[in-house]
């Protein structure tokens, strides 16, 4: 929560040089609260553990926030149970005349096909083109974030030559934006994809401010529209397990997979892996919700244009 101080207390100044949060009182007593809404489109298979990994990353607030899951209708999910779907999703039919405060559109294990093979990929620029309109900020993650690319500023995907797989470090760039605000200067955060956007591309891209960037990993975090576009290219809501997951599943099915970068301890696959990445993701999803979601976002989701 931010700190609520009197408008003209001296130190006010140097906190918010420090990049400390402060709220003055005058704004303090004009600001409505009233839970935020919150839109998931998950496209990931394994819906519940998503469901799982991300509810945990939002809970990490004194914001109160509601919760509404979105499907795509133009895929059968073969891995998700239709019982679960019908009973806690949505589709976007369904919901394009509500407004939301935020929403994050999830990976998907898509990205060796072009996006325009996918099979909800008019679906999926319908969506992208509501959030516009109707939501305050989007989050997108992993694929989602290279499909966001892609769409609108026309970044195309390559082709890793091997599965970029692990924990990487990243530095920090741009530290007086609130998104990172709380970072720690380095930091390791996971990656699991055989697909990237250049660096170089994102960076001479004018509309979008990088955030985080490793020399291994590329881009980590970057947004676009003062925040109201936010792009996530690792996976900051994996738990401690999902790298591991994935990998024996890669092993098991005799795939080329290296040991995930950074996770085991001495690299050995029978270790338990440490958690290194929680804190970053908390922050990350806090930031999020506080600074683009909460105080951005209109007290009267319908009476005010986007
Ligand atoms: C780059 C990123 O964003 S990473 C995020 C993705 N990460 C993950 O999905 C991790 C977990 N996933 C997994 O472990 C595996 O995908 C499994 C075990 C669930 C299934 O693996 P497989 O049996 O090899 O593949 P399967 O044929 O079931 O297809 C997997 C998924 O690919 C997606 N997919 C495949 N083809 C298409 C297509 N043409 N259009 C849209 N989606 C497709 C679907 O999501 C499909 O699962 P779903 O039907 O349940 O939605
Ligand atoms: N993280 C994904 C990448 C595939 O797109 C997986 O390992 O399943």
């Amino acid at each position: 929560m931010p700190i609520k101080i009197q408008s003209d207390l001296p130190v006010k100044e140097i906190l918010e040089k420090e990049n400390i949060f402060v709220m003055d009182e005058h704004r303090a007593m004009h600001q409505d609260i009233r839970p935020i809404q919150i839109l998931i489109l998950n496209l990931m298979p394994l819906k519940e553990e998503t469901e799982l990994q991300l509810l945990r990353s939002l809970s990490n607030t004194p914001l109160q926030v509601d919760v509404t899951f979105m499907k795509v209708s133009s895929h059968e999910s073969k891995n998700t149970s239709l019982s679960h779907l019908n009973k806690f999703y949505q589709t976007f039919d369904e919901l394009k005349d509500q407004k939301f405060d935020g929403m994050i559109v999830t990976g998907a294990p898509v990205e060796k096909m072009e996006f325009e093979e996918v099979d909800y990929w008019d679906e999926m620029t319908q969506i992208m083109d509501w959030s516009q309109k109707n939501v305050t900020s989007t989050l997108f993650l992993c694929w989602g974030a290279q499909a966001a690319l892609y769409y609108f500023y026309g970044l195309p995907k390559v082709q890793l030559d091997k599965k970029l797989f692990g924990l990487f470090w990243h530095r920090v760039k741009n530290r007086k934006i609130p998104l990172v605000r709380g970072f720690d200067d380095v930091f390791l955060a996971p990656h699991s994809r055989h697909t990237d956007v250049p660096i170089e591309k994102i960076r001479a891209c004018e509309e979008l401010t990088v955030l985080a960037e490793s020399e291994e990993a590329g881009i980590f975090l970057a947004m676009a529209r003062e925040g109201r576009q936010i792009f996530v290219m690792g996976h900051p809501e994996y738990d401690r397990v999902t790298l591991d997951t994935e990998y024996k599943r890669d092993l098991s099915k005799g795939l080329p997979i290296d040991i995930p970068k950074n996770y085991y301890e001495n690299d050995n696959p029978d270790n338990k892996p440490d958690l290194k990445w929680r804190a970053t993701a908390n922050n990350l999803y806090t930031n999020w919700l506080n600074y683009y979601v909460y105080q951005s976002t209109p007290f009267d989701l319908y009476g005010t244009p986007f």
